[in-house]
């Protein structure tokens, strides 16, 4: 079943450590069906070396196991929560990459500091509050979730345009039209995560872009009169 989506979302997974954004059995990729509405996801707790397409887990939009021989990774109802809120989107990645971690631990956002993030990420990255007592001890994945729709529908942030989230105490949620699409926004995030870092400890001034170059550079990429990729 799905055989595509399966190979996509087994490479996207692969990706991770060859981009070094994880550490043993750390982060998860998945991908999404739109015409049936059913996940692919890595399974819980297994290494990425012994992944194969034929591990990984179906699930559908409910959690429930429709194909699988593993327990589909504990972030399951996070992703699902995205895939049912954010519509465009085909691939989710989340990673403990080092640096997005500490500003995620940090409960700071990654602000929109040059043109490298401003390709991908049209402003801040924005850090979700953290969560209550009581929400991590009803469903602390589902509510993770919650929270991520809750931060970008607060701020009015459209997911299309920030494909990426920090969740407080926790890590980096990406996400993109597929799996790689996604890893590609994880690999940048992490890149923005150290070099922001080093700028705000290199600049007391204030270090944001300005708005002109975002546009520029983010709608030159994505937006009207695109640039890349076309003629
Ligand atoms: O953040 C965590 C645990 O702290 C999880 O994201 C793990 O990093 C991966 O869990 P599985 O996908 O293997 O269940």
């Amino acid at each position: 079943m799905l055989e595509a989506l399966r190979n996509q979302v087994y490479e996207a997974n692969m990706a991770l450590p060859e981009y070094k954004l994880i550490t043993f059995t750390w982060g998860n990729v998945s991908g999404i069906d739109r015409d049936s509405n059913l996940v692919v996801i890595k399974p819980s707790g297994v290494a990425y070396e012994d992944l194969t397409p034929e591990t990984l887990v179906v699930v559908d939009l409910e959690g429930e196991i429709i194909e699988g021989d593993f327990n589909p990774s504990s972030d399951t109802a996070t992703h699902l929560e995205l895939y049912k809120n954010f519509k465009d989107i085909g691939g989710i990645v989340h990673t403990h990459s080092p640096w997005a971690v500490s500003f995620a631990q940090a409960g700071k956002s990654i602000p929109a500091a040059g043109t490298t993030q401003a390709d991908y990420f049209y402003g801040d990255i924005p850090v979700t509050r953290a969560m209550k007592n009581e929400e991590i001890e009803i469903d602390y994945e589902l509510k993770t979730g919650s929270v991520i729709i809750e931060t970008f529908q607060k701020n009015k942030i459209d997911p299309n345009r920030i494909p990426g989230v920090l969740v407080n105490d926790h890590g980096p949620f990406t996400w993109g039209k597929n799996p790689e699409e996604a890893v590609h926004n994880s690999v940048v995030l992490e890149q923005v995560a150290e070099m922001t870092y080093h700028s705000l400890q290199l600049s007391s001034d204030n270090i944001y872009m300005s708005q002109v170059l975002l546009d520029k550079h983010y709608l030159r990429k994505h937006g009207d009169n695109a640039y890349y990729g076309q003629n």
